[in-house]
């Protein structure tokens, strides 16, 4: 990721870094008011561009949310709509520039009451942006409630009120909107649920803030795309060789034999040179049988955890999985901590997923402290809970407001030293050196059995390939979320890598191709 410039559009800003855009943007010669009259622009023409002429509602906040609200009641009159304006706070208290533009509105400033909603096709969300900071009470909240209940269309400006932004909290309730205008860059809370889920449509808007604020800032977050990555990507050279795609080794227990399989079929798939499965004597037949392009090993009863060390001399292994199936039943627990130990101690390039990580979760510190070279992790919500019971009760989590996935997965990363991938509609893939992404294409279908094996397999192959943790883990995600789509409705997780080389075919002409 040495190629991650500042000005990528994939950064996303929290609610502070946002307000030290605008400022450094002022400081750059671009008045507030410029600024706020290019931001209700913008949601003046993405409304104009969606809806026809109708009733139009804008409910106007005591900040300047409520001051782009001013601005699109305006411009949506000067278009001929029939517009009313309900505001909600003191005029004395708003800001110079929303006040100026509350003076330009010329017609009727009503007070919040629900009875406005009788006459209303289309309500502007103008109450609450980013500067939210607690649950919405009152009159705000008796409204928020009437547009749940009448589900009349929304366009949020900036966000649905009630989300925090940089969170993708709910603080209290928010109504859904059909479509959300937000500017400069998208915030952390549009990608992250339950945020994600109430946005709408998304549309991000250039409002005059010049791309040069984002050097001055210390930006570590960014939305996934091949943007980020696709210059690191390990394409086959024409003068390569199977030995330069590097060897990946997957360990796999004797009970559930299709993880690992599904894990090293996976990492082939997505391009290793070599895959070896490691299993014990007892299902090294199940193994050998249902394989073909990859090997199999034979690991003798009782010595296991010997015998895959002893594999692990050989060093064109440079890429390791254990987790999928690997067990955790009565002595297979202890089992597969040691080979994890094992795997971790060789300083190669590892992946741990599923059982991997639960089988550390009475001593999280033991498998911390064994981290010292690339490693990426995988925990889904449940599997993270148990090896991070301290974190999703920490204050920084937002002060306990908010389940805040992103600030969670950060802290993991710090806390253990890998990369952790910490999985689920919203996918969010943190270093320890403190960048994070959060990954957006994934579709619902890809909750299903072995998909997670699937993930561990695309990391272990681009590890295998010589990517690094943090960019292997977003590519691999990345891909993950792109052969769902392909794959949509009715997707297994035997699909997954039988449909790859669709994706990566598309993700090679778009960004291969000179
Ligand atoms: N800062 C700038 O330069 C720009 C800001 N813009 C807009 O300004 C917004 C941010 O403006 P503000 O920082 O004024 O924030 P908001 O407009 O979101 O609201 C802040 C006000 O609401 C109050 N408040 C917070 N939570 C409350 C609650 N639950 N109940 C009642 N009152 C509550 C605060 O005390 C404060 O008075 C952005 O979301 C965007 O829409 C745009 O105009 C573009 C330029
Ligand atoms: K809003």
């Amino acid at each position: 990721m040495a190629h991650m410039h500042k000005q990528y559009p994939q950064l996303l800003l929290t609610a502070s870094e946002m307000g030290m855009a605008d400022k450094s943007a002022v400081v750059a010669g671009v008045p507030v008011m410029d600024l706020m009259a290019a931001a209700g622009k913008a949601v003046a023409d993405a409304v104009l561009e969606r809806w026809s002429t109708c009733s139009v509602l804008v409910l106007c906040g005591p900040g300047n949310n409520g001051g782009d609200g001013f601005v699109v009641a305006k411009l949506l009159q000067a278009a001929g709509w029939s517009v009313r304006l309900a505001f909600m706070g003191s005029v004395e208290k708003l800001s110079p520039e929303a006040a100026c533009f509350f003076h330009a509105w010329q017609g009727e400033v009503e007070e919040y009451s629900v009875d406005l909603l009788e006459q209303t096709d289309l309500v502007i969300d103008a109450m609450f942006g980013a500067g939210l900071t607690r649950s919405l009470e009152g009159k705000a909240r008796d409204m928020v409630d009437a547009l749940i209940e009448r589900e009349i269309p929304i366009c949020a400006v900036d966000v649905p009120s009630g989300i925090d932004g940089t969170t993708g909290a709910v603080l209290g309730k928010v109504a859904p909107a059909e479509l959300t205008v937000t500017f400069f860059r998208k915030k952390p809370g549009h990608l992250l649920f339950p945020g994600r889920g109430l946005c709408g449509e998304l549309v991000v808007a250039d409002i005059g803030i010049p791309v040069t604020v984002l050097d001055e800032l210390n930006l570590q977050t960014w939305e996934n795309s091949p943007e980020l990555w696709y210059r690191d990507y390990p394409w086959p050279r024409l003068d390569g060789h199977k030995f330069h795609r590097g060897h990946a080794l997957v360990f796999g227990g004797e009970n559930i034999t299709g993880a690992s399989r599904l894990t090293a079929r996976s990492a082939m798939r997505i391009g290793a040179g070599l895959v070896t499965l490691a299993a014990p004597i007892k299902a090294w037949a199940v193994y050998a049988t249902a394989l073909t392009g990859v090997m199999v090993a034979k690991l003798e009863q009782s010595q296991e955890a010997e015998d895959f060390e002893e594999l692990l001399l050989d060093t064109r292994h440079n890429a390791i999985a254990v987790g999928p199936g690997a067990g955790l039943a009565g002595f297979e627990s202890i089992r597969t901590r040691k080979i994890v130990l094992a795997a971790l101690i060789t300083g190669r390039a590892t992946v741990l997923d599923a059982d991997a990580l639960s089988a550390f979760a009475n001593d999280p510190q033991t498998l911390f402290d064994a981290i010292n070279g690339p490693c990426v992790m995988t925990p889904h919500e449940g599997e993270f809970a148990r090896l991070f019971p301290k974190i999703n009760k920490s204050p920084e989590i937002n002060n306990n407001l908010a389940d805040d996935k992103l600030t969670r997965a950060r802290l993991a990363a710090k806390q253990s030293g890998a990369v952790v991938v910490l999985k689920g509609a919203d996918t969010v893939i943190a270093s320890p050196d403190g960048r994070a992404i959060i990954n957006s294409n994934a579709p619902a279908d890809l909750a299903t059995g072995g998909s997670g094996d699937v993930l561990a397999g695309f990391i272990l192959g681009l590890l295998a390939q010589g990517m690094s943790p943090f960019d292997a883990a977003a590519a691999a995600v990345w891909m993950h979320g792109e052969v769902g789509n392909e794959v949509g409705a009715g997707l297994i997780a035997e699909d997954l890598p039988e449909h790859l080389p669709k994706v990566l075919a598309v993700f090679k002409r778009q960004y291969l191709s000179p």
